[in-house]
């Protein structure tokens, strides 16, 4: 058996989060090195404290969490958090009690920096939030991008309408100036785009096996399930919620359940369509050079297998 891929979670936990971040303990296939948190779905405090949380409730103590930033990459503070996704606590308004442990002296993008130095090319980052701790470890460490292995993240909505607004994705809107420079930085980037996301659907059928199964993470979840799954029926009218944290971590575990294309992305950071993320799929040679021009590749996941995303998180969150 090969090592376990070595991954550092950057996450705004938030009830996907949570799903993912179990779903990674689960899987044999990598390893949690750390937790890095970012506001998106919770302001970055309660980010920490909640991914504190988790790993007591996983008896998971051992893995550091290190805390991101609490602002933008250019210095904003007013941040939109999705607490009518999460619930104001991030975890479904469960009120659990407060973790024991704390973060790590160490700063997420001195965390991030330091590891991809230490393990140079096996680093996997899988970034569930916005992109504001990766491009400040991108600008802080000139061999980062040459030192970390992959970037996997969940963001943007490529070819159709985002979950914001018709134009832009959660993350990406959570801070684009990040994004654009994650996206053309030059590393193995992966794209998880919510154009995969949504096709793969945690069924309300899904959840009533979870719940009759006697797994710690199922029964756990179950319990901050009710909120999400209020939030889809109301927004999308669905009788179901969308898999955006796990999928994404399972393009980690195993990147043939998606296929990708390669091309080049570039985030808008302004105007009514600041946070769109538009694909330059390489099919025309454009005469005149653009703003896309000699950037850097990135793959984007077009495809999924859905029901083997679903099928694989369903296994592994009911044995555990
Ligand atoms: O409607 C929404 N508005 C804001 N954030 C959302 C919404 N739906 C899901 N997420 C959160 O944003 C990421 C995917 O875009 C996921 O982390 C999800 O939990």
């Amino acid at each position: 058996m090969t090592h376990p891929k070595k991954i550092i979670i950057d996450t705004d936990p938030g009830i996907d989060d949570a799903m993912a971040i179990f779903l990674a303990l689960q899987s044999p296939e990598i390893e949690v090195i750390g937790l890095t948190t970012i506001y998106g779905n919770v302001y970055t405090t309660l980010a920490t404290r909640n991914a504190l949380h988790l790993l007591e409730v996983a008896g998971r103590t051992d893995i550091p969490v290190a805390e991101g930033s609490h602002f933008t990459i250019t210095k904003g503070t007013k941040l939109r958090v999705a607490d009518f996704v999460h619930g104001a606590d991030g975890l479904g308004n469960q009120n659990f009690p407060p973790a024991n442990g704390k973060p790590i002296e160490q700063s997420a993008t001195d965390f991030l920096t330091h590891q991809a130095r230490t393990f140079p090319g096996k680093i996997t980052v899988v970034a569930l939030g916005p992109l504001t701790n990766i491009a400040m470890a991108i600008q802080s460490d000139p061999n980062f991008v040459q030192n970390v292995g992959q970037i996997i993240l969940l963001g943007g909505a490529f070819a159709v309408n985002g979950n914001v607004n018709p134009a832009a994705e959660a993350n990406i809107f959570g801070d684009p100036d990040a994004a654009d420079i994650v996206f053309t930085c030059g590393a193995d980037v992966v794209a998880i785009g919510i154009n995969i996301t949504h096709q793969v659907i945690l069924s309300d059928a899904d959840r009533d096996r979870l719940a009759a199964s006697n797994g710690l993470f199922s029964k756990y979840l179950c319990k901050i399930l009710e909120c999400y799954f209020s939030y889809h029926h109301d927004a999308y009218n669905t009788r179901g919620v969308y898999l955006h944290d796990p999928t994404t971590l399972l393009a980690a575990v195993d990147p043939s359940l998606m296929t990708y294309a390669e091309g080049v992305v570039r985030v808008q950071t302004e105007g009514i369509s600041r946070g769109l993320t538009l694909f330059d799929n390489k099919v025309k040679r454009f005469g005149e050079s653009n703003e896309w021009s000699d950037k850097p590749s990135v793959k984007v996941a077009v495809t999924v297998n859905a029901p083997a995303v679903v099928k694989l998180v369903m296994d592994r969150l009911m044995d555990s």
